[in-house]
């Protein structure tokens, strides 16, 4: 039975790598601007609560079942920043280039350049779902000051696996998916919806 999912998140890498997650699993997913769903506000200090935000609010405009993520990239030696602020880490408008830049500057006068991406889901049946479910993943790594690879999205390009020597961005979309934060979030929490 293919079931609709509405994706309550408007950035295309996310989207992407969902689409790859899911589709084999029977979903029909659709981003929340088919639905013209405008962006919801995420004014929460943790993941958890701006997901929940984020997956009502489009399940609400929708009438039907939203996934929603909310993630980041944690840096030990910045107490954890820019964590849940990492979209808008170097202000707005949101920018993938300037987030960066503002990352590796803020980083230069430290020594550990340990990480972690981080992502929580939260799938909503119904805008009032008193049971919204609700699943995490954690990917280690480090931060490098120059970019490496064309794929993923984001801080990709500057996240280094060490184990591998490569960054994710130089990984192909099936290796992210295998290994990422987010891969991890969804397989925990397709587990819980079986
Ligand atoms: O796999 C990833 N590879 C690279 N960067 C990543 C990843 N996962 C999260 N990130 C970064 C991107 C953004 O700076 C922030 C998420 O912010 P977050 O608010 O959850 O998403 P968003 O505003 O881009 O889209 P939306 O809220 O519509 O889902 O963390
Ligand atoms: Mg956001």
């Amino acid at each position: 039975m293919t079931q609709t999912l509405i994706l309550a998140s408007n950035n295309a890498g996310k989207l992407r790598e969902f689409a790859e997650l899911l589709s084999p699993l029977g979903f029909d997913l659709k981003p929340q601007r088919d639905f013209d769903v405008p962006e919801a506000e995420e004014p929460h200090a943790t993941f958890v609560e701006n997901a929940l935000t984020k997956a009502r609010h489009a399940a609400r405009l929708t009438g039907l079942p939203a996934l929603a993520d909310d993630s980041g990239v944690c840096v030990n030696a910045l107490g954890g920043a820019p964590g849940v602020y990492s979209a808008r880490y170097a202000g707005e408008p949101k920018s993938d280039a300037r987030n960066n830049a503002k990352l590796i500057q803020d980083l230069k006068a430290h020594a550990d350049k340990s990480a972690y991406y981080y992502c929580v889901l939260v799938y909503v049946r119904h805008a009032d779902d008193p049971q919204p479910v609700i699943a995490d993943g954690r990917w280690d790594g480090e931060i490098v000051d120059a970019p490496r690879g064309q794929g993923g999205f984001g801080y990709d390009p500057f996240f280094l696996l060490p184990e591998l020597g490569r960054t994710v961005a130089e990984l192909d979309a099936e290796e992210k998916n295998r290994r990422s934060h987010r891969g991890q979030a969804l397989r925990q929490l397709v587990e819980k919806l079986r």
